[in-house]
């Protein structure tokens, strides 16, 4: 028995999980049993004072659950009433609605009285298309008269597989679910509709709740063998040596956040490659940071020849498109991995092919975009509303050999071999000016060290979040770039 906190379970995988349980010879009434009993404790524990428990029970296995919370609840005393289709013979779900007493009403008949809390039982993993005009009704209703709603598996209307309601969707309170997470309980909007949810061990065994193409909630498993480990036998070179690109007098600031990240990282060596006009500006901000006046794609190629360089981070407050295209060209050449934010993305909207010729040896490249970056780069994938960011992210990762950051309050961490990670653990305050730079540095710092990219990637991402819990609310990125690099 089991639940597996880390995995990402898309409905479709969900299902099939179910079929192999039941096949290996569990009880599916069982498991449909413990669903329920999570989903009456959940309603009694967090709505102590409900004086009604409005079960909305759909015609599946979903239902199923809602008819067995039922049961429970109207034994432990509360007053239930139900609503809803009943499910079609033979199944789990018409055993469970079979032995709950009382009547079932037709959803549309219920009137909000005070102290009703909703048990949305309607659909979960099996929603396949919008809600009829009926349900929406019924869930404007809700809304309207402020009635808390406990969703079973996933509120109704949700996608579980892109986060992304298909037509009018519940707003939860809290949501009940079992096993694994889907991806649409982590990727927005999914995760506000979800409110707190709750993943409960239903009795699925471990061995079942896996899958073959997985997703993952970043968690420190998929990086952590791969952090720079610190060894006295360092020297500031060995712990690697990031170059950040400066922009020129008026934008220096962001090159500065993403240098300083770096540095708190543990990089051994933070150089800004700066404009020459912007040297003295940037001189009187700097102090452990060093310094190289850099003009054009001759000054750069001439320094380029140090092989004491790791790695590079060039966008933030870069400014000059052009300029920028030309010395990632340049960057490209020398082997060493690259993080592109900001100014050296959209450098490339619509032409994001001219990319990937460049950096197709190995993987080496990080791209860090937000989502009107991520669409400017890549139209024609964020146009797709079939897709999810996750299946966004992935496709993106394939086309440019890159691992590509889609940040966001729900950021999609992809590498062009599939691997994913959604990172739903950081404070929304890190939406602020400069926090974006403060990623690209710190993931550029942690490539530096020799991370590997995708790790590198959701270290920096879970570090970033981390500094930012600690940091606090209005925090600004200075705050926040202080923050990292301290213990836990
Ligand atoms: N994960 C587990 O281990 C367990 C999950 N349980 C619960 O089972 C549901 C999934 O049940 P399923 O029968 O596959 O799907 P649903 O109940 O969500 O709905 C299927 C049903 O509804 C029809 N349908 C789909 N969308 C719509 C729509 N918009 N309008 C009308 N009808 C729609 C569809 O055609 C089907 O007929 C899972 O979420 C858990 O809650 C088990 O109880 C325990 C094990
Ligand atoms: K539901």
């Amino acid at each position: 028995m089991a639940i597996n906190e880390t995995l990402l379970v898309t409905p479709a995988a969900m299902t099939r999980i179910d079929r192999a349980a039941v096949d290996s010879g569990l009880d599916g009434f069982a498991l449909m049993q413990s669903a329920g009993a999570h989903v009456a404790a959940v309603a009694v524990s967090q709505f102590p004072e409900m004086r009604r428990a409005v079960v909305m029970c759909g015609p599946g296995n979903n239902g199923g659950d809602g008819h067995v919370a039922a049961r429970l609840l109207g034994q432990s005393g509360v007053h239930v009433v139900r609503y809803g289709r009943q499910p079609g013979p033979g199944g789990d779900a018409a055993r469970a609605f079979d032995i709950c007493p009382g009547p079932l009403h037709p959803l549309a008949d219920w009137q909000p009285q005070a102290g009703d809390v909703i048990i949305d039982a309607l659909f979960g993993a099996g929603l396949d298309r919008p809600v009829s005009q009926e349900i929406a009704g019924v869930i404007e209703r809700a809304e309207e008269s402020g009635t808390p709603v406990i969703a079973v598996d996933l509120p109704s209307g949700l996608s579980g597989r892109t986060g992304v309601p298909t037509g009018a969707c519940f707003t939860a309170r809290h949501t009940v679910t079992f096993a694994a997470l889907k991806p649409g309980h982590l990727l927005m909007p999914g995760r506000a509709l979800c409110g707190q949810t709750h993943l409960c061990d239903i009795g699925m065994p471990a061995r079942l709740i896996c899958s073959d193409d997985p997703v993952w909630r970043n968690h420190p498993g998929l990086y952590r063998e791969a952090l720079p480990a610190a060894s006295s036998a360092q020297h500031k070179y060995s712990r690697g040596h990031l170059v950040v690109f400066s922009g020129p007098l008026i934008s220096g600031g962001a090159a500065r956040l993403s240098a300083m990240a770096g540095l708190r990282s543990g990089a051994g060596l933070v150089t800004l490659a700066t404009p020459p006009i912007a040297v003295l500006l940037q001189a009187t901000h700097l102090t452990a940071i060093m310094q190289r006046a850099i003009k054009d794609d001759a000054d750069l190629t001439d320094w380029l020849n140090d092989k004491r360089i790791s790695s590079f981070v060039i966008g933030p407050g870069f400014g000059d498109l052009g300029k920028a295209r030309s010395f990632i060209r340049l960057l490209a050449d020398t082997g060493c991995p690259v993080v592109l934010d900001a100014d050296a993305i959209t450098a490339f909207a619509s032409c994001s092919e001219k990319l990937s010729n460049l950096f197709n040896d190995k993987l080496r490249l990080v791209l860090t975009p937000h989502e009107g970056e991520f669409r400017r780069l890549f139209p024609d994938l964020a146009d797709d509303e079939t897709l999810s960011k996750i299946d966004r992210a992935r496709m993106a990762a394939k086309q440019l050999n890159a691992v590509i950051v889609y940040k966001g309050a729900d950021t999609v961490i992809a590498a062009p071999d599939g691997r994913c990670a959604v990172n739903a653990d950081a404070p929304p305050w890190l939406a602020t000016a400069g926090s974006g730079d403060v990623l690209g540095g710190l993931i550029g710092g942690l490539l530096a060290q020799g991370m590997p990219p995708f790790e590198a990637a959701c270290a920096g991402v879970a570090q970033h979040g981390e500094a930012g819990t600690r940091a606090g609310a209005n925090m600004t990125a200075e705050d926040l770039v202080m923050e990292i690099g301290k213990p836990a």
